[in-house]
């Protein structure tokens, strides 16, 4: 069947792993500590998020970079830190030094659903924001016109299926006409729980006799014979 709408994930998925833990994330490390002190003036809400996440009211500014940091070291998604690096990597795609990593058959199949005028969508624990800097400063160029909205766990966790639910919702799709697209199992799980039909992207490695349909990448989701 022919999804209405795709909504993809990206580390994994859309984009490596690599770039996102060996790139990324090294660039919003080394500046956590400095982005914090030079704008805590108007970071307040920010950190006022740290703290209630933290479970700890009194933490002062460099108790919340220490925590965001640790955050940052353990891959946590959580919001206060999603944001702030989406903040961070902002400086870096803006003055060139960070390019999105797309893989070419993410983009090619993107290029060829939204020509097929199936709506594509981005679920990602990236912020919003991060997820326009890095589609729109992407290896291949600015993807963002290809996308009808953006996702991050404002909407919910990416691990429960009323998140899926809330996004078919805000689509206006039945959940059973919509395909999610991710690398995690857990992930999948939950949006199949919702309704959604799902699809398991496996990267550089063989795919699995797993719970999921899986493939290695964009070329074998929808198959040009779908549409004949
Ligand atoms: C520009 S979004 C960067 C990706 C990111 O921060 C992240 O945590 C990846 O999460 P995903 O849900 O896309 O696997
Ligand atoms: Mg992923």
């Amino acid at each position: 069947m022919i999804p209405r709408a795709i909504i993809t994930d990206i580390e994994g998925t859309t984009s490596s792993l690599s770039f996102v833990h060996d790139v990324l994330f090294p660039y919003s490390r080394a500046r956590i500590a400095d982005h914090v002190r030079d704008h805590a003036d108007r970071l307040g809400p920010l950190l006022a998020d740290v703290r209630t996440e933290a479970g700890d009211a009194g933490l002062d500014v460099d108790a919340c970079i220490i925590q965001l940091i640790a955050w940052q070291d353990a891959d946590r998604k959580i919001g206060p830190l999603k944001t702030l690096q989406g903040m961070i990597w902002a400086e870096g795609f803006a003055d060139g030094s960070l390019q999105g990593h797309v893989y070419p058959d993410a983009v090619a199949g993107l290029r060829r659903w939204n020509a097929r005028r199936i709506s594509l969508y981005v679920y990602s624990s990236g912020s919003v924001a991060a997820q326009k800097l890095l589609f729109g400063h992407s290896v291949a160029g600015d993807l963002t016109p290809l996308f009808s909205g953006y996702f991050d766990t404002a909407i919910g966790g990416k691990k429960d299926a009323a998140s899926y639910r809330a996004i078919a919702d805000a689509i206006d799709l039945p959940p059973a006409d919509i395909l999610f697209l991710s690398d995690v199992e857990a992930e999948l799980a939950a949006a199949q729980s919702a309704g959604l039909a799902v699809t398991l992207l496996v990267r550089d490695a063989p795919l699995p006799d797993g719970a999921y349909r899986a493939v290695g990448d964009f070329d074998s989701i929808l198959p040009e014979s779908l549409f004949a």
